[in-house]
């Protein structure tokens, strides 16, 4: 069994029975513990788990987008993800530009009004569809601010020059593999009210030893049922694109979260997932032709051998 995944599981158990119940920003409720590490080896296989099944696309499509240095929905949507359409949305109808019907608190009530749902749904369509149609509009609505893109590929320095942390830590493994250094930063106090979700994974470091890449990357808040698969298998895939552009091989990947939740309307989801049985990892393979982490598309990453478990549904919390 999945070393690997097992501890994942091992975190669902630890807080269904340690956890707290804490109130939160967005009125679900969860459970929540605070600090927490994990280490992925992964030369173990690639660390998606096969216990629900994940949509990888999505995963890569939004790490390219990041690594594109976007910060617009219009992309996430030419690539058929939503996982961040709430947010681009709530920015649409909190505008005086938007007169539709009354949106107020529309990620709790779509939950719990049917009526208010479709209303909502049919709302969300129209952003949706103008976000990908029209230009002036998507650069109004569609952009999510100065989001995880804007900061690790054109972070504002207060010297007012603007600086690329990843083409940073890329030049300096290869010029330098020993650095201690090798960290992109998300997180700045100015930028918080121009966010419209501040970053959840707010830091990250690079390691080299014995021609192997490690990272160790930083939550302050995380939603382990669906945000937490995604986000250890987009920072494995960084792990491998960078290690692939520098000649090294794959290491551990690190782990450590602060705010670990439980949402109240997840738990039993993750207990109908603790039921079954990790299956073997799926390993990736990358396009040998594509050398740069900046060139990498949609098609020169594949997954191999994913044999997952059925996907579970569950509602996100805006
Ligand atoms: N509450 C919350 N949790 C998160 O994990 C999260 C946020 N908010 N806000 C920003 C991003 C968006 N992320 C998300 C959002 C939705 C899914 C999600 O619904 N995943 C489904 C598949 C969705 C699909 O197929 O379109 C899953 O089953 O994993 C995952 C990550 C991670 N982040
Ligand atoms: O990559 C991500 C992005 C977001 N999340 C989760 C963590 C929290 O449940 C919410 C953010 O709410 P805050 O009130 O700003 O903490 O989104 C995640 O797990 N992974």
């Amino acid at each position: 069994m999945s070393k690997n995944e097992q501890q994942y599981l091992d975190l669902c158990r630890y807080i269904l029975e340690e956890g707290r119940r804490k109130e939160d920003r967005t009125g679900t409720g969860t459970i929540s513990i605070f600090g927490y590490q994990m280490r992925f080896d992964l030369q173990e296989g690639f660390p998606l788990l096969t216990t629900k099944r994940i949509p990888f696309r999505l995963i890569v499509s939004e790490l390219l987008w990041f690594l594109k240095g976007d910060t617009n929905l219009r992309y996430l949507l030419q690539h058929n993800n939503h996982i961040w359409d709430e947010w681009g949305f709530q920015k649409w109808v909190e505008s005086a530009e938007y007169n539709g019907p009354d949106m107020t608190d529309f990620g709790i009530r779509s939950q719990q009004d049917e009526e208010f749902n479709k209303v909502y749904q049919e709302q969300l369509a129209i952003y949706q569809e103008k976000v990908l149609q029209d230009d002036d509009f998507a650069q109004k609505f569609g952009d999510l601010g100065n989001v995880y893109g804007k900061q690790w590929r054109s972070w504002e320095g207060a010297d007012g020059e603007v600086y690329d942390q990843i083409q940073y830590i890329i030049d300096e493994i290869k010029r330098n593999p020993d650095s201690r250094r090798l960290l992109c930063n998300a997180w700045s106090a100015s930028e918080i009210k121009n966010q419209q979700l501040p970053p959840c994974h707010y830091a990250f470091q690079f390691y080299v030893a014995n021609g192997k890449l490690s990272c160790m990357f930083n939550m302050r808040s995380n939603d382990v049922f669906l945000g937490l698969p995604f986000n250890i298998a987009s920072y494995a895939l960084l792990t491998h694109l960078i290690a692939h552009e520098c000649g090294l091989e794959v290491g551990e990947l690190i782990y450590t979260g602060a705010d670990v939740h439980i949402y109240s309307n997840h738990i039993e989801q993750v207990e109908k997932q603790l039921l079954r049985e990790p299956r073997e990892l799926p390993s990736l393979k990358l396009n040998e032709q594509v050398k740069s982490v900046f060139d990498f598309s949609m098609n020169d990453i594949e997954l191999v051998g994913y044999h997952p478990h059925g996907p579970i549904k569950a509602p996100v919390a805006v």
